[in-house]
């Protein structure tokens, strides 16, 4: 799988939906809801799926590109469009198109990107009025890193993921690889063994090799591919799992080295490269339309 670069000027216009990666993930302890409080770094990617939104004057929302395996009702782009309709008692209606590229479920955030585009769209184009602080509590009901989206910035992440402080990161370009199994979140989430007490670092202390992913361990005992992927992927450069995975990225300082240890990959195992940004693409466009003379 090689991801194009999301256009931001075709018709009908394609507004982005970027992947993320978790830099780092340490579980510092649980809530009494049975959710972890977490450390990470949301590194924001250049690279993911797009979507499209035609208002309509009825109250109807619907998906247009159904995605296979997932009913309508529970696709987060239907949720996030009908929460913010509710919520805001919007009379219109919208048809949505997503153009899919990203892995499901491989822990690069797509659901939640696809989520926090439909929220930061919609109340531009229905006139909602809502700031990101009042989106981002929006999408916390959707999943824990909708929020992360909503705000875009490459961020410092606490709590269940929803504190957020941009946080500079030294600009890489990573191979992002899908070892083609399926991890549910819920099910890592729920494991006796996963390490839960790992002390609290400041922002400041972040460093790559300092850290690491509690998740890693867990899901490469349950899934040797993943584990088998790592140990691959370490002998080209440094590399970790993703979120509670399955994707394990790989980072280089420059495009060219990255697509080379692509070009070196197993056919079984699909990929893409994808520079690190500080800003999403997302809010990049917005912020141009925002800006233009002629926004109604
Ligand atoms: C692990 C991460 O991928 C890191 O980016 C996310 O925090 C997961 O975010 P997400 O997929 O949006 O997660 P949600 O849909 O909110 O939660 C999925 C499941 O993961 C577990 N979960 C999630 C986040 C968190 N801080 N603690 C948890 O225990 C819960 O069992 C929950 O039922
Ligand atoms: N628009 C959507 N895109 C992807 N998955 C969706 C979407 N809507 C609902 N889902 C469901 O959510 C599940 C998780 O998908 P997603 O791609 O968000 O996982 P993820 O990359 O592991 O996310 P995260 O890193 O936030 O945990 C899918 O298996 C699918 O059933």
């Amino acid at each position: 799988m090689d991801i194009a670069v999301m256009p931001a000027d075709s018709t009908p216009t394609w507004w982005p939906s970027p992947a993320k990666l978790n830099l780092f993930l340490h579980v510092t302890g649980r809530y009494d809801n049975g959710y972890h409080h977490l450390q990470s770094v949301f590194q924001m990617l250049d690279q993911g799926d797009r979507l499209a939104f035609e208002v309509t004057d009825d109250s109807s929302i619907t998906l247009a590109t159904p995605l296979p395996g997932v009913p309508a009702q529970d696709n987060l782009v239907i949720k996030a469009a009908r929460l913010l309709q509710r919520f805001t008692q919007c009379p219109q209606g919208c048809v949505i198109t997503l153009d899919k590229q990203l892995p499901m479920g491989g822990g690069i955030g797509g659901g939640s990107s696809n989520a926090a585009t439909t929220l930061v769209v919609l109340n531009y184009l229905w006139g909602c009025g809502l700031n990101d602080d009042a989106l981002a509590l929006l999408g916390l009901q959707l999943g824990a890193d909708v929020p992360v989206f909503i705000y875009g910035n490459t961020a410092f992440a606490e709590g269940v993921g929803e504190q957020l402080t941009p946080i500079t990161v030294a600009p890489a370009c990573y191979l992002v690889v899908n070892p083609g199994v399926h991890v549910s979140t819920p099910a890592v989430f729920s494991e006796p063994e996963l390490p839960r007490n790992t002390p609290k670092i400041g922002l400041s202390d972040y460093v790559f090799e300092k850290t690491h992913n509690d998740c890693q361990q867990i899901v490469c005992n349950r899934h040797p591919e993943v584990a088998k992927l790592l140990q691959w992927l370490v002998h080209y450069a440094p590399s970790r799992m993703t979120g509670t995975g399955a994707c394990v990225f790989a980072t280089f300082s420059n495009e060219d080295a990255a697509r080379k240890v692509q070009a070196k990959l197993p056919a079984n195992w699909s990929s893409f490269v994808a520079k690190g940004v500080a800003q999403s693409p997302l809010k990049r466009q917005l912020h141009d339309v925002y800006a233009a003379p002629d926004r109604h």
